[in-house]
């Protein structure tokens, strides 16, 4: 039987109501999310956040959140969970099922429980197999990392178990974040986030693998140190930055995660294997289908239905990590600029994308992360313009000098398809660090330089 049974806090209530009429806030796991979220419910002022993580991290979590008096640390789960109305398990996607068994039997009558999980399929289980009949289950995922800043990101509510009044309630705690809440069921996040997240991913793992496979740091050489090659090695090491087991969790454990991932390294060998055969007619034929098929027919004549994520590149030129050679101002604009590239990695998206019947555009309307937004905007950047389309085709045929690298991103992102389909976590963690290891010196820069490209980038495509 489905709980019934409503909280009694007054689902309106406000962060300044007396803290009887306040909602008690629990939050499981005060890793890189379960902090941001403590940090924004005490700054607006909601008085009752009970956290815990680990019992052997309680003192120093004690220690570190001393000097605010509306977040109160606790000893482990079982204690959150007891005394919570809402309460969000923000816990490893692997670990998710052993800490609800743990603490799950101890959740307060007529509670809210949510998780912020990437993937849900684990979640759902979860929640179904250990949580008891008389607690509600409104789960959410705000669909951006801990640095991004929550101001109008989406927020994912998923109302799996629960009346509209507790709904309301949710919707009135997780207002203080000031996201856009998209509301969908536990299936349709993991669709969705499997094509957005988990396969946008597959692309930037794949060239850190790539260039650390080189030894060579991107921003190091003439290729990768202007426009849209400054979001391919920002974001490469945003993502390399953060915890790797997000990744590994929201790739391994979603069901349609393996699916999409396979389909883009058989995309990128594919047209790897055009390009080596210098076949001109079939590579031209499928980039241009991909393009149609993505982007609508109106792109080949360079129209635009929609205003473009990325207006310029210019204005990405601030953002590199490496030194630009001096502007030779002998050279013709043309003759000036940087080294072409094939672009493998973005001709092998967008024709992934059309194999899968993906439309991003939807998606980025609906559940976009800022990686995926701009990941759209630099695909629709090369796509919608056929000079530089051609240009991507034309150094894909016939221009071997960055070949070698596009070699080792072939070999980068079969690697991870292949890896992600063993499913096995310790080999996702070995792969990962090991690139991450390489690139590990540029971290703090690329965090800061990382999170004012986003928001550049984020106003001016609004
Ligand atoms: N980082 C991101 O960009 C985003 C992450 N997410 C999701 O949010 C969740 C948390 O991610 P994130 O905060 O980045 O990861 P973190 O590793 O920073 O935080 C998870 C925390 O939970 C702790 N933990 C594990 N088991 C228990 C337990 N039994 N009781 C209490 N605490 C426990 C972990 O301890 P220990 O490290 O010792 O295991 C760790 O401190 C994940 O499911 C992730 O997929 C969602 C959106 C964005
Ligand atoms: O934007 C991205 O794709 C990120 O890499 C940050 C991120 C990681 C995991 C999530 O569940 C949500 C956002």
């Amino acid at each position: 039987m489905p709980c019934t049974c409503t909280t009694m806090i007054d689902p309106a209530v406000t962060p300044d109501a007396a803290p009887e009429a306040q909602p008690t806030l629990g939050l499981i796991g005060m890793g890189a999310m379960g902090t941001m979220y403590a940090k924004a419910f005490a700054a607006e002022g909601w008085q009752k956040i009970y956290v815990c993580d680990l019992p052997s991290k309680y003192e120093a979590l004690k220690e570190a959140w001393k000097d605010t008096p509306n977040v109160h640390v606790l000893k482990d789960g079982h204690a959150v969970a007891r005394i919570s109305d809402w309460m969000m398990y923000s816990v490893e996607a692997e670990f998710v099922d052993r800490v609800v068994a743990e603490y799950g039997p101890s959740t307060k009558v007529g509670a809210i429980v949510a998780g912020q999980t990437s993937v849900k399929a684990p979640e759902r289980l979860a929640f179904e197999k250990y949580l008891p009949e008389d607690v509600h289950i409104i789960s959410c995922h705000s669909l951006h990392g801990p640095t991004v800043s929550p101001l109008g990101q989406p927020l994912v509510i998923i109302q799996h178990r629960a009346p509209p009044e507790a709904l309301k309630l949710v919707e009135n705690v997780l207002s203080v974040l000031k996201s856009r809440y998209v509301y969908m069921s536990y299936e349709e996040h993991d669709i969705v986030t499997a094509n957005t997240q988990a396969v946008t991913h597959a692309a930037f793992l794949s060239m850190g693998s790539a260039w650390a496979g080189e030894a060579t740091y991107p921003w190091e050489h003439g290729y990768y140190v202007k426009g849209i090659e400054t979001v391919k090695v920002n974001i490469m090491l945003r993502i390399y930055s953060n915890k790797w087991h997000v990744y590994a969790g929201l790739a391994i454990l979603n069901p349609s995660a393996r699916v999409q991932i396979d389909q883009y390294a058989r995309s990128v060998t594919e047209i790897f294997k055009l390009m080596l055969a210098a076949d001109d007619v079939a590579l031209r034929r499928r980039i241009y289908d991909a393009r149609d098929a993505v982007f609508g027919k109106e792109a080949a004549a360079n129209g635009h239905a929609r205003r473009p994520i990325l207006l310029s590149e210019d204005v990405l030129d601030r953002f590199s990590l490496g030194k630009r050679p001096p502007t030779d101002t002998s050279l013709t604009p043309i003759e000036g600029r940087a080294p072409a590239n094939s672009h493998l990695s973005l001709l092998a998206m967008v024709d992934c994308w059309a194999r899968l019947g993906i439309q991003p555009f939807v998606h980025l309307e609906l559940a976009a992360t800022p990686i995926f937004r701009l990941w759209i905007g630099v695909s629709e950047y090369l796509f919608r313009s056929q000079e530089r389309l051609d240009a991507a085709i034309f150094a894909a045929l016939y221009d071997v000098s960055h070949r070698s690298n596009d070699m080792e991103f072939v070999i980068a992102a079969r690697g991870w398809s292949q890896c992600i389909s063993f499913g096995s976590f310790e080999l996702y963690k070995s792969r990962f660090e090991q690139t991450a290891q390489f690139f590990k010196p540029r971290f703090e820069d690329a965090t800061k330089v990382g999170s004012a490209m986003i928001q550049v980038i984020m106003e001016s495509s609004d």
